[in-house]
């Protein structure tokens, strides 16, 4: 009478009973492999070899995680446990596997052998298709939230401003997004650089490709390099899969380097090498990978100091500098004040319906101020001005003075010393300023000084007119 079946106890398979096994998986299945303890393999079958475009000689002693980057087989042995059914994906094909461990009389796990129950998905046609359409959904959702993360969210008129100095700066990023060149903005943090940096990428032939911002400043040095050209898996980096390096995700678009001034010397000597040759190595690899990137760099540091100094490599210096934009603080384009505040306030909703909005004194209290912070701090101001606004969501130079900075002292001092003229005359006085301004730097050139301002012709003609 036949025995009836009886569980091996809590050791489970011994390597005797695979053995049993593997003629029956080496016949029956469409591909089979068993690995030892350091997930090495030790045996592969002819089927298996074939599905995987793979010679049994060339894998055997390879971590399996080298030869199948999916392979699940290093789990099973880490953790003792089967995993009886799994779907892998291998270069576009989906296959069912069974995977078990092996151990020794102990019951120490000594390896692990998987086989590939099917390679066709035909027999398991209504469970495949419904996950092939889950996992289609999945990669698809994933592709746009990567196109959705890499992607600009400002254009140049986002980029708010008025005042001669906030129009140069628009004309030349208007300029550099037209030519394919690497372009430096400086200016003091919260100008708007990356404002800038988005708005160059978002007018340019590289739009619809990935923007890549990368603050410097803000990843430990000993990792700036893996961030910047990637990692290969092995035991050279220690790392178990492999990561692509910013450089790569930028490639036919823009890579953004904010704080560029905080790089370490030894980093930017392999910028520049990446810059140069148009290819990349990642950590761990012996091979170079060409990428067509656009950068575009910024900082608030002053980088000719900091060449003189000995500080930033002065190749690097030219080779990033090709057009450079400084943005100007905000304290020396006041003028831009009423503008931003309209922007800003009228995105930040007060009720239904309403509308915040700030008076001629608001904005008079402002302008006494430095700014340190520029238009990032007047957005913080104005934010903390209408949560701690218990009227109408009119902002005035009380709610103002109540949430500036104690540098607010000294604007206060000198609002006060400033006489108060009727509005009509301090709007004609910047006006005629303004003028002037446009005038200077476009050496008299009157059509010039009229683009500058934003103006036509005609209309700087009548209002020369009627200022002389
Ligand atoms: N001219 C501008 N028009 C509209 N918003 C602006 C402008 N400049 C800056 N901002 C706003 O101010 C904030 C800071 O801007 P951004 O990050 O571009 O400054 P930054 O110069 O890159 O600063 P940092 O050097 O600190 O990185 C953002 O919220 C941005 O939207």
């Amino acid at each position: 009478m036949a025995q009836p079946f009886q569980p091996t106890g809590i050791h489970g398979l011994t390597r005797e009973m695979i053995q049993a096994f593997m003629a029956m998986f080496d016949k029956a299945s469409a591909g089979a492999i068993a690995v030892d303890r350091d997930t090495r393999i030790t045996w592969i079958n002819d089927r298996y070899c074939q599905l995987l475009g793979v010679h049994a000689p060339d894998v055997i002693g390879k971590p399996v995680r080298r030869v199948i980057p999916q392979s699940r087989m290093p789990e099973v042995v880490a953790s003792g446990d089967p995993l009886l059914l799994d779907i892998m994906e291998h270069q576009n094909q989906q296959l069912v596997v069974t995977r078990l461990p092996y151990f020794d009389p102990d019951g120490a796990v000594i390896g692990a052998i998987a086989c590939v129950l099917y390679d066709d998905l035909q027999p398991l046609t209504p469970l495949v298709s419904k996950y092939r359409r889950l996992h289609q959904d999945l990669m698809a959702a994933r592709k746009a939230l990567a196109r959705k993360a890499r992607s600009t969210r400002y254009s140049l008129s986002d980029f708010i401003g008025a005042s001669p100095g906030a129009l140069d700066v628009k004309r030349r990023a208007r300029l550099a997004a037209g030519r394919d060149m690497p372009v430096l903005l400086l200016g003091e943090t919260g100008t708007g650089k990356e404002v800038l940096a988005q708005a160059i990428h978002s007018g340019s032939a590289r739009a619809e490709r990935p923007f890549v911002a990368v603050n410097v400043a803000a990843i430990p040095d000993n990792l700036l390099e893996a961030e910047f050209f990637g990692v290969t898996a092995g035991a050279y980096t220690g790392a178990d899969r492999n990561r692509t390096g910013r450089f790569q995700l930028a490639n036919g678009g823009t890579l953004f380097l904010d704080e560029v001034g905080d790089m370490p010397l030894s980093l930017q000597a392999k910028l520049l090498r990446a810059l140069q040759e148009g290819e990349v190595e990642p950590l761990g690899s012996s091979t170079v990978t060409p990428v067509d990137v656009r950068v575009i760099a910024a900082t608030s540091r002053d980088l000719g100091t900091m060449v003189a100094e000995g500080a930033f490599r002065s190749d690097l210096y030219y080779r990033l500098n090709v057009m450079e934009i400084t943005v100007p603080p905000l304290r020396e384009r006041l003028a831009d004040l009423g503008v931003l505040c309209e922007a800003f306030l009228g995105d930040m909703g007060v009720g239904p319906g309403a509308r915040a909005d700030i008076t001629d004194s608001g904005i008079a209290a402002l302008s006494g101020y430095d700014w340190p912070g520029n238009i990032r701090e007047l957005r913080n101001v104005l934010e903390r001005a209408l949560t701690m606004d218990e009227g109408d969501g009119l902002l005035d130079a009380e709610a103002i003075f109540r949430v500036l900075p104690s540098q607010s002292g000294k604007a206060a001092f000198r609002l006060a010393a400033r006489p108060i003229k009727p509005l009509s005359k301090t709007v004609a006085e910047a006006e005629a300023r303004a003028i002037e301004e446009a005038l200077v730097a476009s050496r008299g050139n009157r059509s010039q000084a009229a683009k500058l301002l934003g103006i036509s012709r005609s209309v700087l003609y009548d209002k020369l007119s009627r200022v002389s």
